[in-house]
């Protein structure tokens, strides 16, 4: 799993607790696993279709340096299946993890559309290509 974004933890993510808001991590996971998803069917009409149970394990407080990791788990026809893996940058413990989440590409009429792929592809080497 690649972890590629990192959040700072700022007053604002808080909730009255004083704890990383849940509602702001989903935040952040759904757009990182649409931009992953995006990349992945190069496609930019792609939408969050289904999310799986999701397990917060731990929490971060004011200040705390957090990552966000996506793996891609599989390719449907005209969606992608995701994981989600959010940790403390510092001491590695998770916050969160995600088993599904399911991302759908969609054509210009909006419905599902066909995408072609069967396995992950990395950006440097379509531009090699
Ligand atoms: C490069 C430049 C970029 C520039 C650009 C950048 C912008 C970067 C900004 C990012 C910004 C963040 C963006 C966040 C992403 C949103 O916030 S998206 C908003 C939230 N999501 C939605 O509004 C979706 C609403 N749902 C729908 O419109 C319809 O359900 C859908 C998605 C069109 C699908 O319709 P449907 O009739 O369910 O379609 P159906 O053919 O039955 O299923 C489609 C696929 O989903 C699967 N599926 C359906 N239901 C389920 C289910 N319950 N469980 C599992 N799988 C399911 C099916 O198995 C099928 O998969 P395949 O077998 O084809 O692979």
């Amino acid at each position: 799993m690649n972890f590629h974004t990192r959040k700072w933890i700022k007053p604002e993510d808080l909730n009255p607790n004083e704890t990383l808001f849940g509602g702001r991590l989903l935040q952040w996971i759904d757009e990182e696993a649409a931009l992953y998803a995006i990349i992945q069917l190069e496609n930019p009409r792609t939408v969050t279709k289904f999310i799986s149970e999701i397990n917060f394990r731990s929490s971060a407080k004011k200040g705390d340096i957090i990552e966000i990791g996506i793996d891609t788990i599989g390719f449907g026809n005209t969606s992608i299946t995701l994981c989600c893996e959010v940790r403390n940058k510092m001491t590695r413990e998770v916050i969160i993890s995600i088993d599904k989440i399911i991302m759908v590409g969609l054509g210009e009429d909006g419905k599902p559309c066909k995408h072609g792929k069967t396995k992950k592809e990395f950006v440097k080497d379509r531009l090699a290509k």
